[in-house]
């Protein structure tokens, strides 16, 4: 045990602080003193440094000073905010005993822990997404997942294959993550991590506490009775959630088993490639997620978000979803539609709405705030308008959706009658609870509003009684009650005035009278402001039967927000919907890159044409001429298509697809030592090994981490794996034209290439797609388009006919390049290139000179 920790020299302040540390001792504890949260030694010295806070110390404890460092208890969220940010668990410590009453130390309790996975508050809370807590654990070769949105009370389950934690991480994007010690874990995620002792992952204790959870008997029901390693983690999940909370957690009441067969799978890599929610440097913007969310709520952004990584498989959910964004649209292709701008008018009837997701979590959790309710029930009486907007509409979907977002009139009318239409935000302020509720609370505020009354007639009668017309009755916070009567007045005041304060001018009495009406009026605050405390309580007590609805009408204002948003992005942005074919093909007309094309002046839609007797596309052209961004297209539209959104093409038929992988891009894996090449094959022995005859693959560039023969060899010999044996719909960017020559042997690969044509010694890109192969690679145009230096350009010509002559020489099918553009430049002067080099601009008259002088030697 350390000097600091020897808890038996402490003062017993210090004693009791300690003792409560060691039972957190792997997070910050703010220890409530008064109107502060203080934190003490390794603590304060760590607060002080993440939250820029002063670093003090306080006398001293078992003979050393006490570092300490402190925030002001009504600031706290904001600090907290920043701490949960940065991965940091905080136990909040409070005061529960009364300090009048206290001998030695007031007592304190931890009451809530906040961890990054775990936060309820809105202040806390990234408003547009999903905050989620994970847990991990590997038994047998068989890793099981399980995570918990605490916000909303999903809770899922899984088990895979270990190998596909880094695809579920990037899927999941978790705050949190929990594992057994000792367990190794590698995440490029910027996950707080946590480990646990390896008895939280008991299985026995997992099974009881969810069942019991649950109020269930087994788990057979939730289709995960045989689980072994997800219930594990599960276990530990919900242990960790539970004490977190102090309490229980009332709106979790069932799991999920999550089968990634309902979804399109994607690998990490594409997740990434795509940037769906992030760009690859990692920012919100510009993504597709970040163009398409023009969401009325927060519930549907976050929904939003959560179906772009989650594409699904089952056709019949998604032709419903687009059946609904038809209706929504102003003149829908089949059946009754909302009328007009439909999406328009659900957006403005949902923009009002509060979060009624989050709002739900904390009313199950206690710690809904009176603004929540009152917001709540705004919400819940706008429904009936959203109800008549939808009433028209025949889209099925659309007609579930409203009849999910029925609510209880008993809901909305207990909210209605129990709170003041505009509550405060703070219920220990008062004035939460509605006149008329009850009849103890409306007593006891009769009594401090006829105060007034009481004071003014007290006033005018001890005017007459002692005959001093300038006697007042006032109050403040400090001296309660009193009359003040003026120093010069002061020898005429009765006998039974009792001397309360002297001021300069003015003496303070009190009266018998006014004393018992003071404590009464006193005592009747404090009575109405534990009153409607108790009220309140009650309150969300009388709601928690409610939940489930409340849940039910969190989701369908989600989906519904959604839908409308697919809408108002087909009508903005000119999608169209998809078409699903049972034929194996991918066939797209006029399709763009909607986030590229929301950042070019113009794009240049074009066509893709995969089928069974046309599998890959070998994509060939000058660098920038738009490979990449023809390849993500393609990939983008699949994905809107499977989330059940208009796609951005003038037409796209697909066939099944069941994963879409990306092989796009270099990137060095720092984080688990891998170079660039490494990464780049690691990605591809993955596509290898699991695309199928429904994967839709793209590959950018391959081979080109390591020297050209290696890497010609390998792009080639990977190219003819995926045409033999994979199957799947490629596209397949290359910068080695001999691997063009793949056509003379394989039917199935066609080549096409992005054009371009050079115009005055420099290129322009025309961005379209064309059948055959590019003619030239342009390299040194791009380059010097770049801005490389028109001397290395000039020096890399040479160098570039030389090989090419070279090459010719050793290879009679050096043909497969095109013509080398007549570059037999006269060998130039010395002289010219000084000249073309200089920057009259850059010179003083001096160095001017003294460059004449080198000039002209360089004549002789
Ligand atoms: N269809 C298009 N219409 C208009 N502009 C486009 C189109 N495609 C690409 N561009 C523009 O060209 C730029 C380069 O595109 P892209 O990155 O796809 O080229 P690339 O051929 O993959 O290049 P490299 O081989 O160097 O990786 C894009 O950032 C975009 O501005």
């Amino acid at each position: 045990m350390t000097k600091e920790n020897k808890a038996v020299s402490h003062t017993p302040m210090m004693q009791q602080y300690l003792r409560i540390k060691a039972e957190h001792p792997d997070m910050l504890l703010f220890y409530r003193m008064g109107d502060f949260y203080e934190l003490f030694m390794a603590d304060a010295e760590r607060a002080a440094k993440l939250l820029d806070i002063t670093l003090t110390q306080r006398g001293a404890s078992n003979g050393n000073p006490i570092k300490m460092a402190g925030v002001p208890y009504h600031a706290a969220e904001q600090y907290l905010a920043r701490l949960v940010k940065m991965g940091e668990s905080v136990a909040i410590c409070e005061q529960i005993g009364d300090p009048a009453a206290s001998k030695g130390p007031v007592e304190r309790k931890v009451v809530r822990i906040i961890t990054p996975g775990t936060v309820t508050d809105s202040a806390l809370l990234e408003e547009k997404r999903d905050s989620l807590l994970l847990a991990l654990h590997e038994r047998q070769g068989k890793l099981g997942l399980a995570w918990l949105n605490l916000a909303s009370g999903q809770f899922h389950v899984c088990e895979t294959a270990p190998a596909n934690l880094p695809a579920e991480l990037e899927r999941l994007q978790p705050s949190e993550i929990l594992h057994a010690e000792g367990a190794s874990l590698q995440t490029n995620n910027h996950a707080a991590l946590k480990s646990l002792p390896d008895w939280h992952f008991e299985l026995d204790t997992a099974r009881r506490a969810l069942c019991q959870q649950f109020s269930t008997l087994d788990l057979a029901g939730f289709g995960c009775d045989d689980y072994t390693a997800g219930l594990e983690a599960a276990g530990a999940l919900l242990g960790y959630a539970k004490l977190t909370q102090g309490q229980s957690i009332a709106h979790i009441r069932g799991m999920q088993v999550y089968s990634a067969e309902r979804y399109v799978r994607m690998d990490a890599s594409t997740r990434r490639n795509l940037e769906i929610t992030q760009t690859l440097r990692g920012e919100p913007a510009p993504t597709l997620l970040s163009l398409l969310d023009t969401c009325a709520t927060n519930m549907g952004s976050r929904q939003l978000a959560h179906w772009l990584h989650h594409p699904l498989r089952d056709r019949a959910v998604l032709r419903a979803r687009l059946d609904a964004v038809d209706a929504l649209l102003p003149s829908p292709a089949g059946g009754r539609g909302v009328g007009g701008e439909g999406y328009r008018k659900i957006h403005d009837q949902l923009k009002p709405s509060v979060d009624v997701e989050r709002i739900t979590a904390r009313i199950a959790l206690k710690s809904a705030r009176p603004r929540d309710l009152s917001g709540l029930r705004d919400t819940l009486l706008t429904l009936p308008q959203l109800h008549a907007t939808l009433a028209s509409c025949d889209a099925p979907l659309i007609q579930s959706l409203t009849d999910a977002l029925q609510a209880d009139a008993a809901l909305a009318d207990l909210l209605q009658k129990t709170l003041k239409a505009e509550p405060s935000s703070v219920l220990r302020e008062g004035g939460v609870i509605a006149d008329g509720y009850d009849a103890e609370l409306d007593e006891l505020r009769g009594i401090q509003t006829n105060c007034g009354d009481f004071l003014i007639a007290l006033e005018a009668r001890e005017r007459a009684r002692t005959g001093i017309a300038n006697l007042k009755v006032e109050y403040n916070r400090v001296h309660g009650f009193y009359i003040e009567v003026s120093q010069a007045q002061s020898a005429n005041v009765p006998d039974d005035y009792r001397r309360r304060q002297t001021l300069k001018n003015v003496e303070r009495y009190i009266t018998p009278e006014l004393k018992a009406f003071e404590d009464k009026a006193l005592s009747a605050n404090d009575r109405a402001l534990a009153r409607e405390k108790f009220l309140y309580d009650q309150l969300l007590d009388s709601l928690a039967p409610f939940i489930p609805q409340l849940q039910r009408i969190a989701a369908a204002i989600a989906e519904l927000d959604v839908l409308a948003t697919f809408a108002e992005r087909a009508a903005t942005l000119n999608f169209s919907a998809p078409q699903f074919s049972d034929d194996a093909q991918l066939s797209i007309k006029q399709g763009r890159h909607p986030v590229v094309e929301a950042q070019v002046e113009q794009f240049t839609p074009n066509d893709t044409q995969l089928a069974d007797a046309r599998r890959m596309l070998l994509i060939t052209g000058p660098n920038m001429g738009g490979k990449s961004t023809y390849m993500r297209q393609v990939a983008i539209i699949a994905l809107l298509a499977h989330v059940g959104s208009f796609v951005p093409a003038q037409e796209a038929v697909l066939g099944e697809i069941d994963q879409i992988f990306t092989r796009i891009g270099a990137s060095d894996d720092l984080a688990s030592g891998r170079s660039t090449f490494m990464v780049e094959m690691t990605e591809a022995a993955n596509i290898l090994h699991n695309a199928t005859g429904k994967s839709l693959v793209l590959v950018d560039e391959i081979g080109r981490g390591t020297s050209t023969f290696d890497g010609l060899a390998l792009a080639y010999a990977i190219a003819r794996h995926l045409l033999e044996n994979n199957r799947s719909y490629t596209l397949f960017a290359t910068h080695y034209f001999e691997l063009t020559r793949l056509t003379e042997e394989f039917s199935q690969l066609a080549n096409v290439h992005l054009a371009a044509v050079e115009h005055q010694h420099s290129i322009v890109f025309l961005h379209s797609v064309n059948e055959g192969a590019a003619s030239q690679s342009y390299g040194l145009q791009v380059a010097a388009l770049a801005g490389v230096p028109q001397s290395v350009i000039r020096s890399a010509k040479k160098q570039l006919v030389r090989l090419e002559q070279n090459s010719a020489a050793q290879n009679p099918q050096g043909d497969l390049f095109a013509a080398v553009p007549d570059i037999q430049e006269p060998e130039e002067h010395p002289l010219v290139a000084a000249l073309r080099d200089l920057q009259p601009d850059d010179l003083s008259p001096r160095d001017a000179l003294e460059r004449l002088y080198q000039l002209k030697k360089l004549i002789s």
